[in-house]
């Protein structure tokens, strides 16, 4: 029997921000039995005892009383350190460029979270991320937020039917302006909070001085795919692919055009850098992505044809994807890419639909890069 939204608990995952108070506001608004839980995953408590997660569940609090639900924190620091934490490390320790919110989304706020929220007696959670959830000839989708600027899906890729099952996101079926002028309306105190950016754990602080706090540098020389040395790179786990600043050699030699970082070859530790936007070395024709999951539980095999994103807010990109034996894919690319990154998601789907992702583990570019 269907349970009214009275007899319904969700319990929604409140960061401090607009998009999940107003989360809050609209389950609450619909009569469901509505608990707030701010999460705190890591300890940024600077030398004069002040730390920011304070200040962010401060707010969940002043939203909660002006909302009347209740409102709890739990602790993941652990977990989100062994879990998130750790992996983003690694990633960078193999010359990778890691996808930490992924591995939040996956491991700690549709897991850890969820596990909490049902032992609190949740029927669903709920968070404001811009996506949606639908139910289609016996299975659980994840669909693009109908604000498709803001769509979060990306992120998201690794959920499974389980955790959709459990998941209400109210304001992936709003656009943007909208949940800010419902939040004014309501007076809830972070109508105009700015939205959060970046990694959540670095916030505004240095990121370099971040991750050598973390990580040894080693630094090595950056060269041309020829073999010219070009200058000296502070650490490989620095760089990016396809990243022009920061390289300090400006538009030194060859055709004076700008350099840019091409590859890295960790056996030797050599920062690999050619010259000008559209060099070939910047290009790849396809890639391997490995630790894929299906948001179905019919997962895809053999060789189907779908859009791709390899980094966020990329625009669709026409790909041929062949499943392996071991469930690793190949996706070819209908277009020569720029920069695709190892480490980061690739992500599929099918019109609206996520179907699902994985982690791109290699790169086959243009042009040999002989590492
Ligand atoms: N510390 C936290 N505690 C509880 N839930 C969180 C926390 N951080 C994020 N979330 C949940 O995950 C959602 C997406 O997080 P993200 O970091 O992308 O924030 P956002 O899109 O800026 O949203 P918001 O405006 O709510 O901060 C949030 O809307 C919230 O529901």
């Amino acid at each position: 029997m269907t349970k009214t939204p009275q007899e319904t608990r969700v319990v929604v995952g409140m960061s401090g921000g607009v998009d999940s108070s107003v989360t809050a506001h609209l389950l609450k608004e619909q009569g469901y039995d509505v608990i707030g839980v701010f999460m705190k995953n890591w300890d940024d408590t600077d030398e004069f005892g002040h730390c920011t997660a304070d200040d962010d569940f401060n707010d969940v609090r002043r939203v909660c009383e002006t909302i009347g639900i209740p409102y709890y924190t739990v602790n993941f620091e652990k977990q989100y350190y062994d879990r998130v934490f750790q992996y983003f490390l690694d990633e960078y320790t193999r010359g990778r460029t890691p996808n930490p919110d992924v591995m939040c989304n996956r491991e700690i706020k549709f897991k850890e979270f969820l596990d909490a929220a049902i032992d609190l007696g949740a029927d669903y959670i709920a968070t404001g991320h811009y996506a949606r959830v639908d139910f289609h000839e016996g299975e659980y989708r994840l669909l693009r937020g109908v604000d498709t600027n803001k769509d979060q899906t990306y992120f998201l890729n690794q959920l499974n039917q389980f955790q959709l099952s459990k998941t209400m996101f109210p304001i992936g079926e709003i656009p943007k302006p909208r949940v800010r002028e419902i939040a004014e309306a309501a007076g809830l105190a972070t109508a105009r909070k700015k939205d959060s950016t970046g990694i959540c754990f670095i916030g505004e602080k240095n990121f370099r001085e971040f991750l050598g706090h973390y990580l040894p540098n080693q630094p090595g020389e950056m060269r041309t795919l020829d073999g010219v040395v070009k200058g000296q790179h502070i650490g490989l786990m620095y760089y990016t692919l396809g990243q022009r600043q920061g390289l300090g050699i400006g538009g030194s030699g060859g055709s004076g055009e700008a350099w840019f970082v091409v590859g890295k070859d960790l056996d030797n530790n050599v920062l690999l850098v050619e010259q000008g936007q559209d060099h070939p070395a910047l290009y790849s024709t396809s890639l391997v992505a490995t630790d894929v999951r299906w948001v179905s539980q019919r997962p895809k095999s053999g060789t189907f044809r779908c859009v791709a994103k390899f980094r966020y807010r990329q625009p669709d990109q026409g790909v041929t994807v062949h499943v392996q034996d071991g469930g690793a894919c190949e996706v070819v690319f209908d277009a020569n890419q720029k920069a695709v990154t190892p480490g980061q998601a690739v992500v599929f789907y099918d019109g609206d639909v996520c179907l699902g992702g994985g982690t791109i583990d290699q790169v086959r570019a243009l042009v040999p890069l002989n590492v």
